[in-house]
């Protein structure tokens, strides 16, 4: 016999939280202190449905994963559950305003308008977590005017009537030398989540890099893509190891072609806005006299599976439980590139984790330019596959990745924010505005194909010069959200 909404209603403090999730209960009520999200916004839910928060931030398998299954407390008969009335908060009415008034998607004309767009349109939460960057957000600013500080040098008279900038990524023929790279928690941004992304990248023959930590399943995600279409997976490497090789092997049968080891983060960066953000909306608790809520944003709470101790020990181990090429993602010095080529890994992603995680840590482009050169001279330089990712917004920032010896360049937020905006005609828009641009670039610097990319189309003496410590950029300054709490929060 199912639960009654009326049964579940009693169960509604931290004595005993009964909690509803796409119509089934669960008793979290010894759970509440070990959530990383904190208490509050589990007892937020307590003897309600609260499958509307639940779901863009825990990936689906969550429950069944980490709540003893004797917690597990069977359906509810939702036509007994009574929804409060939603009441739509003045910030919502603006938010709502501004969907209205937003621009059509023929008026996107760079990746940058998304972000603009995406700003102004997305739910608060959402926007904080997807535009956070660690600490002061240095990193996340100087990844995108990094490029800024790399000049052409370009050819003229190149036949450059027909221009291919077709490649090919560990084995894979892409249609242009960019990757849609892992980024957690699609449903944040829209309802169906990476499904959105997996079916841009199809019709754009460009590669999707699966999350960890996606909202959707990692099967839902491999089942949406079609054909011969190319994924990679990106682990987050589990303190169990027994779960890594199960996901690890699992990708594999799957057809996975490429296991990008996320090595920048044994602890997730201390992201503000969005641990800001979760704290106000848990519902700020600094004038009651009840103890503070420790709910750190999204990010902490999703992330205290991961192992902090790993280290280049467990690289054999990989090797020895997949025959899928291996990269290590978030590389940031060439000893360690060189380390890895010496261990045997099929690639590297250059990337400080879109500025997420370390603060002042350089950007991926400017890594990329200190590796090469060391590279060429010891007659490595093709030993194996260099990608870079961090504030790529312009096809220039490709041509210049590439240039340098960049085999391929990862692509997060543009997509992100373009997906929240304008869900999957978005991320097509994107995606050919990019290859628009490398069409018309690739012609203006004097180049056909891809091959003919090399160092002496760039000028990157002013690459190093981190002149400000705080580089003057609108993608960063923009992104600041006022700190003045609202009106109605008051
Ligand atoms: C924007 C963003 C990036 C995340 C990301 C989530 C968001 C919203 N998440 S995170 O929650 O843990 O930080 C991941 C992740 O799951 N795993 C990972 O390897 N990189 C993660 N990254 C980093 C990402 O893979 C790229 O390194 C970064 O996004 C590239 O910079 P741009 O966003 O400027 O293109």
């Amino acid at each position: 016999m199912p639960l009654t909404g009326k049964e579940v209603a009693e169960h509604n403090s931290s004595k005993s939280c009964w909690v509803i999730v796409h119509g089934k209960a669960y008793d979290v009520t010894e759970f509440l202190p070990e959530h990383p999200g904190g208490t509050k916004i589990i007892l937020k839910y307590a003897g309600k449905d609260a499958t509307e928060e639940f779901e863009p931030i825990h990936p689906p398998d969550t429950l069944d994963k980490y709540l003893d299954q004797s917690k597990h407390l069977g359906d509810v008969d939702m036509e007994t559950v009574k929804h409060e009335e939603k009441v739509e908060t003045p910030e919502e009415k603006e938010r709502q305003d501004r969907i209205a008034r937003m621009p059509g998607l023929e008026q996107c004309y760079n990746l940058m308008d998304f972000e603009a767009v995406a700003k102004n349109v997305m739910k608060r939460t959402a926007w904080a977590y997807y535009s956070s960057g660690a600490d002061d957000e240095i990193t996340l600013r100087e990844n995108h005017a990094a490029f800024h500080k790399i000049w052409f040098r370009p050819r003229i008279l190149v036949d450059v009537e027909k221009v291919d900038f077709s490649t090919t990524m560990l084995g894979t023929k892409v249609d242009i030398p960019f990757y849609v790279t892992a980024t957690a928690l699609g449903k944040l941004g829209n309802p169906e989540g990476e499904v959105v992304l997996t079916r841009a990248a199809r019709k754009h023959k460009v590669i999707q890099m699966i999350p960890t930590l996606a909202s959707c399943s990692f099967d839902e995600i491999m089942d949406a893509a079609e054909g011969d279409q190319v994924q990679w997976m990106q682990l987050y490497v589990n303190k169990d190891r027994s779960i890594t090789k199960k996901i690890v092997q699992h990708a594999e049968s799957r057809g996975c072609k490429g296991l990008f080891l996320t090595v920048d983060a044994p602890q997730l960066g201390r992201r503000e806005k969005d641990m800001r953000t979760k704290f106000t909306e848990a519902g700020s608790n600094i004038q009651s006299s009840s103890q503070t809520d420790n709910s750190q944003g999204a990010a902490r709470a999703i992330s205290s599976f991961i192992d902090p101790g790993l280290s280049w020990k467990d690289i054999p181990w990989f090797q020895s439980i997949t025959k899928m090429p291996i990269i290590l993602k978030g590389v940031q010095r060439v000893e360690d590139v060189i380390r890895a080529i010496e261990s045997g890994v099929q690639g590297v992603v250059l990337s400080n984790h879109g500025g997420r995680q370390l603060d002042f840590a350089r950007s991926g482009i400017e890594v990329l330019a200190e590796v090469m050169p060391v590279l060429r001279e010891r007659g490595w330089e093709n030993r194996i596959e260099i990608f870079v990712d961090g504030g790529v917004r312009r096809a220039t920032d490709i041509i210049k990745a590439l240039c340098l010896g960049a085999k391929g360049v990862g692509i997060g937020r543009p997509f992100l924010y373009a997906m929240s905006a304008y869900g999957q005609p978005g991320v097509e828009r994107a995606m050919q505005l990019l290859k628009d641009e490398m069409e018309m670039n690739m012609r203006l610097i004097g180049c056909s194909s891809i091959d003919q990319l090399n160092p002496t189309l760039v000028d990157t003496r002013g690459l190093s010069a981190h002149y400000t410590g705080v580089p003057t950029d609108n993608l960063g300054l923009s992104v600041y959200d006022p700190l003045i709490t609202p009106k109605e929060k008051a």
